[in-house]
């Protein structure tokens, strides 16, 4: 289904290469410390990749960088092989459809569940309305299928505010989701999470791959075990070494800088 944000303004990543992003040899400083030190990272349309790296790595000041927060020293970011993120603020890249869900969940804890997804389908008209026959069939379905897609279709007309911890996780993803991203970034999504919450977060962060491309940050390697496919390690600002779980977890470097320190985190 074609998103009604992809117009002429927003065009969609030319993807016929395989690749949704192309980050290379990005570089920030802050005030002479390289946080990002000359990095290249590659992520194929539908994929899921986990970003690993001690505390320090580069990791958000990399998520910073797509998302248009940061602007690089030197480096290309390119969305698709023809959409120069560098060139774009923030809002703009936004609504080319790259979205980031942060640590913390950010729901409207006074709205109903269904309320929160409106107002993000509704973002890009400026001006909320929150009527549901106002919206088209296209839009109703859509949202009773992100409804579905994140586990809360029986808690829909549920106050945010009554959700846990972890469903509201959920409803946040949901809220991007309406806004018909192609590429999903995702901050630690199961810090203070149950077990259960964990594994029914593993289960909705794969099937949103393949659809979606999904790069998730997350420090808890049992999560990351249980979801990656490709693992990618950051040292320094830099790719220090990026594989299957188990390839990273044998890796010699990567033992020594990174899972070596796991327990001071
Ligand atoms: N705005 C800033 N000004 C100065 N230094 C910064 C700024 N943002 C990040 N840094 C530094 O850059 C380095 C990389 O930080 P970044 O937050 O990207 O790491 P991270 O891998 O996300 O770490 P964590 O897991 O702790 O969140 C750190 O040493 C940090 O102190």
């Amino acid at each position: 289904m074609k998103s009604a944000l992809l117009t002429e303004k927003n065009p969609a990543p030319d993807t016929r290469h395989g690749m949704i992003l192309y980050m290379e040899n990005v570089s920030v400083s802050f005030d002479g410390f390289k946080a990002l030190n000359d990095l290249n990272l590659y992520i194929k349309k539908g994929e899921l990749r986990c970003l690993i790296g001690a505390n320090g790595a580069g990791k958000t000041t990399l998520m910073d960088v797509i998302t248009g927060k940061t602007r690089p020293d030197t480096g290309t970011v390119s969305y698709g092989q023809q959409i120069n993120l560098l060139q774009h603020n923030e809002e703009q890249i936004a609504r080319l459809g790259i979205g980031r869900k942060f640590q913390k969940p950010t729901v409207f804890e006074a709205l109903s569940v269904k309320e929160n997804l409106y107002l993000s389908l509704k973002m890009d008209k400026g001006i909320w309305t929150s009527l549901w026959h106002a919206l088209s069939a296209e839009q109703r379905d859509d949202i009773d299928q992100i409804l579905h897609t994140i586990g809360l279709l029986a808690m829909q007309h549920c106050q945010a505010s009554e959700l846990s911890h972890g469903q509201k996780q959920w409803l946040e993803i949901g809220m991007l989701l309406a806004a018909k991203p192609q590429l999903l970034l995702v901050d630690e999504p199961v810090a203070g999470m149950t077990v259960s919450e964990a594994e029914r977060t593993a289960e909705l962060l794969t099937s949103l791959a393949g659809e979606h491309s999904v790069v998730v940050v997350e420090h808890d390697m049992g999560f990351v075990r249980s979801i990656a496919r490709t693992v990618t390690v950051l040292h320094q600002g830099s790719v220090l070494a990026e594989g299957t779980m188990d390839a990273i977890q044998s890796h010699p470097e990567v033992k020594k800088v990174y899972l070596g320190e796991e327990g001071h985190d």
